[in-house]
């Protein structure tokens, strides 16, 4: 569990000082980003928000890093054919199944992603990261024009969501949606290794969710199944975390759910990545080669319940830094999203109201401050001996309704556990609403 406390803008730079950077030029980043949210907020007469920047983090739940957990699933997926759907999967069904119903997580190999892929992806990803930070400001995440595509400095990134850690996002697919004309020109190769990479990975992506509908009885003919034929949204993330002087001050990634279908996710040999299992956090191991699955909120929502998303973070190292690429897959904005008629009836009721992939992004938005988990807000209420509140109504959130963001962040309504999307302060939120509407589309 990770706590908050309430900081001047003066200690929280000195916090930035200490815990994250040993490079001269974040240093004085930090402060010059310390001095722009001062600024703001006393231009807003906001007393609350210069303040509670830092996190604490409860020690107790840090691990020394060299404890991986070796009971996380691997799975050989080399049974499949990558090229013959046709082929009898069933062992590997099974495994997955399971290991998506005890864990939420899992790593792969035999993937059908090569090797050359994976190290191009990655040592793309580092000559990135290694430019100058001018360099990478030229790509810099343009609220106007792109919310949440492009990159992200590390204090861009603590400012908004307290993550020391820089990031390189935008969206694979579809095109439409895609800013790729702000895609780095710089490393070359960028654009084809990723556009490889991204093509692999919603392959490998769509089998494995396509497996495990199959796997709870599923038809990969049904609506359920078609989905994931149709309109997918694909996300890549590529992150960068320094090494950090007080590694259990600070968190590289907090704790939170992915919004996806399903999340594949690469890191380098730092390791850093963790998952909650009944309340515990384990280190998931690096394996060269490897690529780690984890499940995310839509899948919970269509197997109603049978799989949950998994809980996850990203610690930070003392000594070396890391290298991390995340790609998901969600549903279109459009599409509806329900539990699957197969896995509902009388003794098993739905457990969701049936939402657009839209309205669960807004909803997700709208719980940016209390951190509450969104899907939480389509959960059906049961009442006692099973029977579900027909009478209860999804909260449908029209794209043109404004969001509310008159909330202020006050310690009493600081929800610390599930804190996936925090800004620190109302006008970050009224800042970044008007483009979720803007183009009717909203993507991060
Ligand atoms: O960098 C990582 O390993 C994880 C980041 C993450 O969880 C995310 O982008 O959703
Ligand atoms: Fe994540």
């Amino acid at each position: 569990m990770v706590a908050w406390i309430p900081v001047t803008g003066r200690e929280a730079e000195e916090f930035l000082h200490s815990v994250s950077i040993r490079n001269g030029k974040d240093v004085q980043g930090a402060s010059k980003a310390m001095k722009a949210i001062e600024a703001r907020s006393a231009s807003h007469h906001d007393e609350e928000v210069a303040k509670f920047l830092v996190p604490l983090t409860e020690q107790s739940t840090f691990l020394p890093h060299w404890e991986y957990c070796h009971d996380i699933p691997l799975i050989d997926l080399s049974s499949l054919d990558h090229n013959d759907h046709r082929r009898d999967a069933t062992d590997t069904t099974a495994a997955l199944v399971k290991a998506a119903a005890s864990w939420g997580v899992f790593q792969v190999v035999n993937h059908g992603l090569s090797m050359s892929v994976l190290e191009g992806a990655m040592a793309m990803t580092k000559e990135f990261f290694v430019m100058p930070e001018e360099e990478k400001q030229a790509y810099a995440q343009d609220y106007e024009n792109g919310p949440f595509q492009g990159y992200k400095s590390t204090l861009d990134s603590f400012h908004m969501t307290r993550n020391l850690g820089s990031q390189l996002e935008y969206i694979l697919h579809p095109e439409s949606l895609s800013i790729k004309d702000n895609w780095p020109s710089t490393p070359a190769a960028y654009k084809d290794v990723f556009e490889e990479f991204g093509k692999g990975v919603y392959k490998l992506l769509t089998r494995i969710a396509d497996l495990l509908l199959v796997g709870l009885g599923i038809s990969t003919t049904s609506k359920t199944s078609g989905m994931l034929k149709g309109n997918l949204i694909q996300t890549l993330r590529l992150g960068h975390y320094e090494p950090c002087l007080q590694p259990e001050m600070a968190l590289g990634h907090t704790p939170h759910l992915d919004h996806t279908l399903l999340t594949a996710l690469v890191q380098d040999d730092t390791g850093g990545l963790e998952v909650n299992k009944d309340g515990h956090w384990y280190k998931v191991a690096p394996i060269p080669g490897a690529i780690i699955i984890l499940l995310g909120d839509q899948i919970q929502t269509i197997t109603n319940d049978n799989f949950k998303a998994v809980q996850h973070r990203v610690v930070l190292n003392p000594d070396s830094s890391r290298i991390s690429i995340v790609c998901g897959i969600t549903p279109g904005l459009d599409e509806i999203v329900s539990p699957a008629l197969e896995l509902v009836d009388d003794t098993h009721p739905a457990l969701y109201h049936p939402y657009s992939y839209a309205d669960f992004r807004l909803a997700q938005f709208q719980n940016w401050y209390t951190g509450q988990d969104a899907l939480e807000k389509f959960r059906v209420e049961l009442h006692e001996g099973g029977t579900t509140d027909t009478a209860s109504k999804s909260p449908t959130i029209s794209l043109d309704s404004p969001l509310n963001v008159t909330t202020t962040i006050k310690p009493s309504n600081w929800n610390p556990k599930s804190n996936n999307h925090i800004i620190q302060s109302h006008q970050d939120l009224e800042f970044q609403t008007p483009i979720f509407f803007k183009q009717g589309t909203l993507v991060a």
